[in-house]
């Protein structure tokens, strides 16, 4: 069941808040800001799925608090109508140039506000869900290598900020190419689903992050774990997908299918460069897989 939706409404007058709470409390839950400042605060708090602004406000007016809303990341995203007696076209255009999606004049009909309110929230639900897959991938419905670019470098920048241990973890099956030949290429494709939610139910903690690298390729992000914890949860990944016997009959290689991981740990510095500690991984991956495969190596 879908959440119930959270409107912002920023108004001074206090007849106007009651007439639009009243009309939408029935459908969404109803936050109320008195003034420019309350409601940018609140928009970054609480982040509501969609804001009412009224454009004359005691401190700064509503197209001032617009574009501080769509000046920050954290509310860049969160749709604004204007809900205005300002009833010049001139005053429309200026609402939405400045990135508002809707403008509603006062005296307005609340039938209206809901229609359009209703309109835009599944909008934003539909535009967010086309987000949401467009950073998973279509095989293993895990991240992609998009999101994970996304979170290294927001964890980049966190371990930097607090000066704590990154660890990334590059894992790649042992002799997938063979695994495909004698299997078929369907069967290698569920193959790859198995040991992404093998992973995937290997990471406890909630900061833990994989994704698909690539073909046969995943990448682990684990924030604030050092080298040696790090090493733990390899070894735990690893034994876990080989006790996952998923049967492998090339004959070099074990009998079931195996993984290798390259693990690198840093305490990022100003100057560092995040791509170095996957160059780093990717090294002691080829480590791992010149030593023999279904291990674990670190520098
Ligand atoms: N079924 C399937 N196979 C894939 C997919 N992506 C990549 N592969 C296959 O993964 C294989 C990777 O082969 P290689 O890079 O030679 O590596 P490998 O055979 O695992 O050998 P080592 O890594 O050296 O142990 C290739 O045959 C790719 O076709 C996929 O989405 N589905």
């Amino acid at each position: 069941m879908q959440q119930r939706s959270n409107i912002l409404v920023v108004d001074d007058e206090p007849s106007n808040v009651q007439i639009l709470a009243e009309g939408l409390s029935d459908d969404y839950d109803i936050t109320v800001a008195k003034n420019g400042l309350e409601a940018f605060n609140n928009a970054q708090n609480f982040q509501p799925d969609l804001i009412l602004l009224d454009v004359g406000l005691p401190d700064v007016d509503g197209y001032e608090v617009c574009k501080l809303l769509k000046n920050h990341d954290a509310t860049r995203d969160i749709p604004v109508i204007f809900v205005t007696a300002r009833d010049d076209d001139d005053d429309e255009l200026t609402g939405l140039t400045l990135g508002a999606v809707d403008y509603v004049r006062k005296p307005f009909c609340m039938s209206l506000v809901k229609a359009r309110v209703s309109n835009q929230l599944e909008l934003r639900h539909k535009t967010q869900l086309l987000a949401d897959l467009a950073m998973l991938d279509g095989l293993t419905a895990i991240p992609n290598r998009r999101h994970f670019e996304v979170e290294f470098e927001k964890s980049w920048r966190f371990a930097q900020r607090k000066q704590r241990p990154l660890s990334i973890a590059i894992l790649d099956i042992d002799y997938f190419k063979q695994y495909n030949d004698i299997f078929g290429h369907l069967q290698g494709d569920k193959c790859l689903q198995t040991v992404a939610k093998k992973i995937s139910d290997s990471l406890v903690r909630p900061m833990d992050f994989v994704a698909r690298y690539g073909g046969e390729e995943f990448v682990i992000i684990l924030l604030d774990s050092d080298l040696d914890s790090t090493i733990k949860v390899a070894e735990k990944i690893r034994k876990g997908i080989e006790s996952l016997c998923l049967k492998h009959e090339y004959p070099t290689s074990n009998s079931w299918l195996t993984v290798s991981i390259g693990v690198a740990t840093i305490v990022p510095q100003q100057g560092d460069n995040h791509k170095e500690l996957l160059l780093q991984a990717d090294k002691n991956l080829y480590h791992a897989k010149s030593m023999g495969r279904n291990r674990s190596a670190q520098a």
